[in-house]
């Protein structure tokens, strides 16, 4: 079933609207409508929209059904939203020409990108794209409709999460164009498989809501509901991407093309599931241990190109550092935004978002499981580096065998061996502040005594201090053995807290594949 959430549906019992959508001037009266309602929607249908429609939704929600409030970046080139062709000139001044010059570059900054445009890196960059591989006069797209596309996608990307927002799409889609360069793969590609490429890489994470798979559904979002708890992100992905498609009239240019543009796009986003990791990564060296793949074969292209996306997607470790380090905190950012929504809704934690976890300890760099217990940047970019990217880009570089993937490598060691230093200051820190605080509570201890021999202070009775909280102790070892609410069986933060307000209505999971690994 299609569904497009566009009206305002009041919070009225299902069937009862139902009836009402029904029996309008030309239902032909309501002795058919069982009947045609059941001819309508399957079982599971009713299950959906009944859990779509039973809150009030004030607004309608457009083309994305997250049904988060987004809020609207500032951007500079706004005023000039009617003209495109305007807007197109205006924006490409000096500075901006010369970023996209280079946009070849595995160095290539979408920070910077995004604020010489104002804000506009995504349209920028991907009606750039567009004109540079010669699509648009290949499928005699009109530009006012493909600018109309990529602002549609820039606009369903969610500003306010710290990570997975329009300029994550814009550096995906970067790296996505950096390996189409590459000579294995660019000698092969058609034009339908550029665009799909392209078009895949800046909408697969379209209308991503900030949180993970597991939270959406943890609290039963209706996102969970329709995809079966099945890769329940990329399916929305890519289906918005093709509502962008139609919506911009793209899609109507494209028509023989349509068909088989639109499953390439779903199967790149789809792969993108980092939970399917290993089966990609599994078919992948096969293919090259035996030596199996030919790209003259458009299934094997198709492959490549579903590798290439995923390694484009979790690329940001094989960025020079500043630009890694700027994506590791953002993650990271948005990992513990979930934990504080996962705490106040009272739902166990996710190891990997919650901040304030007493970790016991340190990640073993060298083990092969990933410690649940870590939570600091240093400590998730050590097992994500370790687990996650190094295992993909090591064959991704089998194949290749570029100066490209020869320099990703050295980057990503590089990175990983800076992470791993600030790993062991920061446990270094943690021990000594450790230390101190022991020294502090041995003094203390020695001075009460000392009082309780010497004074007339102690009056045997309760003071106000003994009913006091001990202040945090945030990133306290266990290894210490000093013992904490939560050892004690004591569950911190765990106040029913009503955040319907500040929650967004839409939610999933974190990288709980990797830990497990
Ligand atoms: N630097 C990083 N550290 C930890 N996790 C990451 C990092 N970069 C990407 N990820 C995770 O990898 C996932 C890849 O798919 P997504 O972009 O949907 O979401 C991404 C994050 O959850
Ligand atoms: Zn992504």
């Amino acid at each position: 079933m299609r569904l497009f959430v566009r009206v305002y549906l009041p919070p009225k019992p299902f069937e009862e609207r139902l009836s009402e959508i029904f029996s309008g001037p030309d239902s032909g009266g309501d002795g058919g409508l069982d009947e045609m309602a059941h001819r309508l929607f399957t079982k599971e249908d009713y299950v959906l929209l009944d859990a779509l429609t039973s809150r009030p939704t004030a607004v309608s929600t457009g083309r994305f059904l997250t049904m988060h409030k987004r809020r609207r970046k500032k951007l500079a080139t706004r005023c000039l939203h009617h003209e495109y062709q305007a807007l197109l000139d205006d924006v490409h001044h000096g500075l901006v020409q010369n970023i996209l010059k280079n946009c070849g570059e595995w160095a290539f900054n979408a920070f910077t990108l995004e604020n010489v445009t104002g804000g506009r890196a995504l349209p920028v960059l991907c009606v750039h794209l567009f004109h540079w591989y010669g699509l648009l006069e290949y499928f005699k797209l009109d530009v006012v409709r493909v600018w109309k596309l990529f602002t549609l996608i820039e606009e369903g990307y969610h500003s306010t999460n710290p990570y997975h927002n329009s300029i994550h799409a814009t550096d995906v889609t970067q790296a996505m164009h950096c390996f189409l360069q590459e000579e294995k793969i660019r000698q092969y590609v058609t034009p339908l498989e550029i665009m799909a490429s392209l078009i895949g890489a800046v909408a697969h994470d379209l209308d991503h809501p900030g949180v993970n798979q597991h939270f959406l559904i943890s609290t039963s979002n209706h996102l969970a509901i329709l995809y079966q708890n099945m890769s329940v992100l990329e399916n929305h992905h890519w289906r918005s991407a093709i509502g962008c498609l139609l919506e911009s009239g793209v899609a109507e240019q494209l028509q023989p093309y349509r068909g088989e543009l639109e499953n390439q796009i779903r199967d790149l986003i789809l792969a993108t599931d980092i939970n399917r990791q290993p089966e990609f990564l599994s078919r992948f060296r096969k293919h090259l241990n035996e030596g199996s793949l030919d790209l003259r074969q458009a299934e094997h292209r198709h492959f490549i190109l579903q590798i290439a996306l995923k390694c484009a997607d979790i690329s940001n470790p094989t960025r020079p550092w500043d630009i890694s380090h700027k994506w590791s905190l953002k993650v990271c950012d948005e990992f513990f935004r979930q934990g504080e929504y996962e705490r106040k809704l009272n739902l166990p934690v996710t190891s990997i978002c919650d901040q304030q976890s007493t970790s016991v300890a340190k990640i073993q760099v060298d083990s092969t499981k990933c410690d649940q217990q870590s939570t600091s940047v240093a400590k998730t970019q050590v097992g994500f580096l370790k687990f996650m990217v190094t295992p993909l880009f090591v064959e991704w570089h089998r194949f290749l065998g570029s100066p490209l993937s020869t320099h990703m490598m050295a980057v990503l060691e590089e990175n990983r061996r800076r992470w791993e230093e600030l790993e062991k200051a920061e446990q270094a820190e943690e021990t000594q502040t450790e230390l101190s605080e022991a020294d502090a509570a041995e003094r203390e201890e020695e001075e009460r005594q000392e009082g309780a021999a010497t004074g007339p202070v102690g009056t045997g009775q309760p003071t106000e201090r003994d009913f006091m909280p001990s202040p945090p102790k945030e990133i306290r070892r266990q290894s210490l053995a000093v013992p904490t609410l939560e050892s004690l069986g004591v569950r911190r933060h765990s106040v029913p807290v009503n955040i319907e307000q500040s929650l967004p209505r839409t939610i999933y999971r974190c990288l709980e594949h990797w830990q497990n690994q």
